[in-house]
């Protein structure tokens, strides 16, 4: 079996064990075939150019970090990546703030990443390339001389050709996505779009089915859908035990008798918090006789605060959040608590168990962990309820399950609340266990298995769950 090179932007810290379902997948991955992972070490070197990459072993993982410059980190990172291709992919083309000079900046670190990985790859390496921080990898390194199989996943959304196409240099970057021999999608819908924008713009022709196309020059590869999934036995089993944990039980003693709504999203104008505090106040107003029986937790980690929209909407939400409790509260009852702080999965496990209602309502997402995760730590025999936006690339998967909503919608939003408090139990376990289903199924070594398999069909064998698994 083939080594195999892992590259993105962020790499899980070699010396903790790995948060989330995606590290542990790929370091199952790395560690059974032996491998190299290589990406962005988190830190700026300032001014100076960047030192060489930095080698750390784990066992038959090499973890091959590189330090970046504050130029490199704004043009590239919070410029173009940030502030052009994160918005652009989810919709929001009123706040994509495009620059030559970071487009170039990002195709220049795309240059150095690929540049600094030559050395590293051996003649048989599969190489797989994660996200839209480097979209154009495989290009740069084709014009190296790599002739290995290289394939890309794109963790968030592909948009509609008329929004992609509105994206200066756009072409460019598509024809550079030719490169690969696999592009993999969240959805039918992201992979649907992606096969138009490239026969938009000629540049592949699709050959028999939906899969495969022919570049211009004559290159072949395919494009397909792979929906990324969570460790989901193991997320069960952190539920089951998290009990124990004495920040969770203290959280559990404030609670009373009262529902709890949760909702768990990285500060991103992507996931619609705005209308979903919106919705969850109208849900008070229409609904007064809950008020002292419900409480909404929204745990919301501060993200790439290096970017102006990102800095505005902590404002915004926290605003909102103190407008809910200002207005609605009362001395013995607060509406909702907002944490501005990340917690451990292991914490993230519990809460969800306990929380009778999820809301995870994105205005547009790839995937959204945090739906399969709620899912897959309930109780079967009195789980909770998903009220899920049907633009997370989860509602694909979950949406037979969940209360499926318009995130844009209050009042759907609100409907959605009355509904999952009030839901019977067997309706709630009938939902919970068509969701589980797919769930069992379909893991993140599924996903990762699958993704390898249509890479090298030759040479790949199922992956069964972490390394020290029994
Ligand atoms: O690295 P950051 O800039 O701090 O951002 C964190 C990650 O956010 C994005 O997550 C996406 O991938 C998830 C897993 O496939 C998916 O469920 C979610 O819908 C996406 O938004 C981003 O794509 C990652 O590269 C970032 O590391
Ligand atoms: O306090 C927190 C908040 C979130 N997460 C994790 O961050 C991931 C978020 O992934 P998702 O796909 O929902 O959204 P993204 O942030 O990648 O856009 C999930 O695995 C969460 O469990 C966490 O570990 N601690």
């Amino acid at each position: 079996m083939s080594r195999l090179i892992v590259v993105s932007n962020r790499v899980p810290d070699p010396d903790r064990a790995p948060a989330g379902g995606l590290a542990v997948a790929l370091q199952a991955a790395l560690h059974d075939r032996g491998g190299i992972w290589m990406g962005w070490s988190g830190k700026s070197c300032g001014e100076d150019e960047p030192g060489p990459l930095a080698f750390q072993q784990q066992g038959s993982i090499t973890y091959a970090l590189s330090d970046l410059s504050e130029r490199d980190l704004s043009e590239y990172y919070n410029g173009f990546a940030n502030s052009v291709l994160w918005p652009l992919c989810h919709y929001r083309i009123d706040l994509t703030d495009f620059a030559r000079r970071d487009a170039q900046g990002y195709f220049r670190v795309n240059r150095f990443f690929a540049q600094r990985l030559l050395p590293l790859i051996q003649e048989d390496d599969l190489i797989w390339v994660h996200d839209y921080h480097l979209m154009p990898l495989a290009d740069e390194l084709r014009r190296l001389g790599v002739r290995n199989r290289i394939g890309f996943f794109m963790h968030i959304p592909w948009p509609a050709p008329d929004v992609y196409l509105t994206l200066p240099m756009g072409a460019r970057l598509l024809q550079s996505m030719t490169a690969y021999d696999l592009l993999g999608f969240q959805t039918e819908n992201d992979a649907a779009n992606f096969r138009e924008c490239l026969q938009r713009g000629e540049l592949a022709t699709r050959r028999a089915g939906e899969t495969d196309f022919v570049d211009t020059t004559g290159r072949h590869f395919q494009v397909g859908t792979f929906p990324i999934s969570i460790d989901t036995g193991n997320f069960a089993r952190l539920a089951c035990q998290g009990v124990r944990n004495p920040t969770v039980r203290k959280f559990r003693a404030t609670l009373g008798e009262q529902q709890l709504i949760v909702g768990v999203d990285r500060l991103d104008y992507s996931k619609g918090l705005v209308q979903r505090l919106n919705g969850y106040r109208r849900f008070l107003e229409t609904q007064p006789h809950w008020a002292g029986h419900v409480t909404y937790l929204q745990i919301t980690p501060k993200s790439r605060s290096g970017v102006h929209e990102y800095d505005s909407l902590q404002r915004e939400v926290a605003e909102l959040a103190g407008h809910i409790g200002g207005t609605m509260g009362r001395l013995d009852w607060a509406p909702m608590r907002y944490v501005n702080r990340a917690f451990s999965q292991q914490v993230l496990a519990c809460i969800y168990r306990m929380a009778n209602v999820a809301l995870v309502t994105p205005l547009r997402d790839g995937m959204n962990l945090v739906a399969k995760e709620y899912v897959a730590a309930q109780d079967p025999e009195d789980p909770g309820v998903l009220v899920l936006s049907r633009f997370a690339g989860a509602a694909a998967e979950l949406g037979p399950g969940a209360l499926l909503v318009n995130p844009y919608d209050e009042d759907a939003i609100a409907q959605a609340i009355t509904q999952a408090v009030s839901m019977p139990r067997e309706e709630r376990q009938r939902r919970h266990a068509r969701m589980m289903e797919g769930l069992t199924h379909n893991d993140v070594f599924h996903w990762c298995t699958d993704f390898l398999g249509r890479l090298a069909p030759s040479q790949v064998l199922p992956l069964k769950g972490p390394p020290n698994a029994a």
